[in-house]
């Protein structure tokens, strides 16, 4: 029989709508998923960019951060991915606790976990497709490792050994293959900046 814990939650004096009316914005996770080199990364950091340039309080979570520190026991297997995720859905939860517009950028294959995610984070949570065709992401090969995984090097790799569920109703959905970059910044901040807005 599973052991009962006995963990009772504190009543915290200052929360999130303190913080929130002290950094005068509302906080929020803007989630990017797509292909490995689909452009998370380079989108999320732009977005962050002008947000911070407009004063506000943002952090990035992405495979740097996360993989390297926290998640380093995961690999990517269907169950690694899907404790990965969810240990970061906590993490942007406590960060969206803290006030904080939190920028995550990771490949996120199922939809089973992103709707796990907006249950968890409920409207703070802002799910961005990052779309571009297999071929594009394999084209750029960023990190060499499109080339790697065709090889049979690198197993489980998306898109080639291992699924993407894509998103059905992401709440902003942009082509990096088509769009400009600044054209896709702009589509997102246009659904982000309302929301973040202090009525
Ligand atoms: N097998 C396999 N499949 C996909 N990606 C792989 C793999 N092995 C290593 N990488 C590199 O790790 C990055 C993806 O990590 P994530 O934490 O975002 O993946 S996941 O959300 O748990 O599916 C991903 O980073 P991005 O290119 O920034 O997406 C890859 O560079
Ligand atoms: N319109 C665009 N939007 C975003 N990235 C683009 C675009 N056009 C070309 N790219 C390039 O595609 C690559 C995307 O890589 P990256 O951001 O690391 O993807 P991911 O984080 O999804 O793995 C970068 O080299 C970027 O310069």
């Amino acid at each position: 029989m599973e052991e009962k814990l006995h963990i009772i939650a504190h009543d915290y004096k200052i929360g999130r709508a303190e913080r929130e009316k002290r950094n005068g914005h509302r906080a929020a996770c803007l989630w990017f998923t797509g292909l490995s080199g689909s452009g998370k990364s380079t989108v999320a950091n732009v977005v962050e960019q002008e947000l911070h340039n407009m004063g506000l309080y943002t952090y990035i979570l992405d495979g740097d951060n996360i993989r390297k520190g926290l998640n380093s026991d995961l690999n990517f297997t269907e169950q690694s991915r899907i404790e990965n995720i969810r240990r970061i859905g906590e993490v942007a939860k406590l960060m969206i606790d803290a006030g904080i517009i939190v920028l995550a950028a990771f490949v996120s294959p199922f939809i089973k976990d992103r709707q796990m995610l907006r249950n968890l984070m409920d409207d703070s949570f802002v799910e961005i497709f990052v779309d571009a065709p297999i071929e594009v992401c394999e084209q750029r090969d960023v990190k060499g490792l499109y080339k790697k995984a065709r090889a049979g090097e690198i197993s489980n790799f998306t898109g080639i050994s291992s699924p993407f569920e894509r998103p059905i109703h992401p709440d902003v959905h942009i082509h990096t293959d088509k769009q400009t970059l600044e054209n896709s910044v702009q589509a997102i901040l246009d659904i982000v900046l309302p929301k973040i807005k202090i009525n």
